[in-house]
């Protein structure tokens, strides 16, 4: 490294809410980790959620800091009521961001994408952009791939299975598995990836090792710089980090899970905004009842309608034979999934949620249901083998009500073949382990993305010295 280059400062613009903000968080640590001066920026309402992680670091010495947005008078912030959706408008944080910037000029801004206005003003201040999409390589090839050449307008159905051209492996997806803005060709999904294109970069939460094919692909064939620089729930390396992670979790889970025996426990969970119908829940109660495995089942903050939620006395019933434990809140979900007793994880497929079930090692049953969630899914049982599928058909976007629903005998057939711990899974536990240590390697001292992390860094550095914005070098990935 260059140590007469000056500091670098980088600033990081999280979005308001949920599997967004918490790896961008982690991000804007890991490279404070590297001596880059990171800032996050946020509104008041998350400055206080992140606080105490951001004291630790800041206590071992890492340059980072919070900086929370004044909102002009009146003005509400986007997160007030904490349901921020990826079609929220934060345009109320523009004018205080301009603000800030104006004064403190960083050398860079990671940015998430769904700040739909943000590219313009940094590019009218004059400030390198560099996106953050929230999810991996392998998903945005399969975007990309649809968007290019349509197969999903060759097909006689929503449920006829079409192939993603050009890729690296066969993948099938159906019209139903597609997010609404790409069938109905909105314009929002376009401006998005124009955005990209014009911004230096994309900083991304994976590491080379999950997805080389898809990596080379996004970068070679696509085009696009990337700096793969996760998976960034590493960065959380005590008990404490992991547990405040987000938001505050009740962590009695943990001690009832200490009684389990290993690779006994199905953990359930369908992301930081779990949401399905009444008749959903009562299918996958049913079907859990069924099939008698041992369960954490995280149902977010409350059930819509409690008493079509779940079949009567199931609570008592799962509590008195220590069978299973619901969560209304937030669960610890790293420290759910590092604990020996957790043998599968139902997981909706959303990209953080699959890369930290990758980093424990643990097998999932998988229920994508709206994003990109079907294309994780994919990556998950067809590349890299350690997933079965519940059957999930159907995308359900955010404001709709209309679900789909997969019926318990579904449900308790994954289970069944998950937690039965047949030689299937066996193969699929060995598969795990190897990632595991991958995952670790990445981002330790000379692993891939711990290379990615410094290369941007160095990157900036080098441009600040010659006093110019200059060309961004490719990262480490090309010398693979
Ligand atoms: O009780 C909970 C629930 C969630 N989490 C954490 O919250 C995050 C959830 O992220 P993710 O699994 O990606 O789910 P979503 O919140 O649904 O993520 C959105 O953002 C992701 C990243 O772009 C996309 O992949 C998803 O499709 C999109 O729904 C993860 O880090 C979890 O560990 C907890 O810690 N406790």
């Amino acid at each position: 490294m260059d140590s007469e280059a000056p500091q670098v400062e980088m600033c990081f613009f999280p979005y308001v809410g949920g599997g967004h903000q918490i790896p961008m968080i982690d991000i804007a640590r890991l490279f404070a980790s590297h001596g880059a001066k990171s800032t996050i920026i946020v509104t008041p309402t998350n400055a206080l959620q992140f606080q105490n992680s951001i004291l630790r670091d800041q206590n071992s010495g890492h340059p980072i800091s919070i900086h929370a947005l004044q909102l002009l008078d009146g003005a509400i912030s986007p997160d007030s009521d904490m349901s921020a959706t990826p079609s929220t408008d934060t345009t109320v944080l523009r004018e205080p961001l301009e603000l800030f910037l104006i004064e403190h000029k960083p050398d860079c801004i990671v940015f998430d994408m769904f700040h739909r206005w943000a590219a313009e003003l940094f590019d009218g201040l004059g400030i390198r952009r560099i996106v953050f999409n929230g999810s991996g390589c392998f998903p945005r090839c399969v975007r990309e791939s649809i968007r290019k050449y349509e197969p999903h307008e060759k097909v006689g159905s929503d449920y006829e299975p079409f192939l993603v051209p050009g890729l690296p492996d066969r993948i099938e997806l159906t019209r139903s598995q597609l997010p609404v803005f790409i069938r109905d060709k909105s314009g929002s999904s376009d401006r998005m990836a124009k955005d990209e294109e014009k911004s230096f970069g994309a900083v991304v939460n994976s590491f080379y090792e999950l997805e080389p094919a898809y990596a080379d692909y996004f970068r070679k064939e696509m085009g696009k710089k990337a700096w793969l620089v996760g998976p960034a729930s590493l960065c959380n390396k005590n008990a404490t980090d992991k547990a405040e992670r987000g938001k505050q979790a009740d962590q009695s889970c943990l001690r009832w899970l200490d009684e389990k025996e290993p690779n006994s426990v199905l953990y359930i969970s369908f992301g930081s905004k779990p949401s399905f119908a009444p008749g959903q829940f009562l299918e996958i109660a049913h079907a859990l009842e069924a099939s008698n495995y041992s369960f954490i089942w995280v149902v977010g903050k409350t059930f819509k309608d409690e008493e079509r939620c779940l079949p009567g006395g199931f609570e008592e019933r799962i509590k008195e034979s220590k069978k299973g434990v619901i969560v209304r809140g937030w669960a610890p979900q790293l420290l759910i999934l590092e604990h020996g007793a957790v043998g599968g994880f139902m997981t909706h497929c959303g990209w953080n949620s699959m890369l930290e079930g990758v980093c424990c090692g643990v097998p999932m049953i998988t229920w994508p249901l709206s994003a990109e969630q079907f294309s994780n899914e994919k990556l998950v049982t067809d590349v890299l083998g350690f997933g079965v599928q519940v059957g999930s058909m159907e995308w359900m976007s955010f404001s709709s009500e209309k679900k789909a629903l997969v019926v318990r005998a579904k449900v308790e057939v994954a289970v069944k073949r998950l937690m039965g711990g047949g030689d299937e899974v066996v193969e699929m536990r060995k598969r795990a382990k190897e990632l595991v240590e991958k995952a670790k390697k990445a981002v330790q001292v000379g692993g891939s993305s711990y290379i990615d992390a410094d290369a941007l860094i160095e990157e900036l550095k080098s441009s600040k010295k010659n006093g110019s914005r200059g060309m961004m070098v490719q990262p480490h990935q090309l010398m693979h």
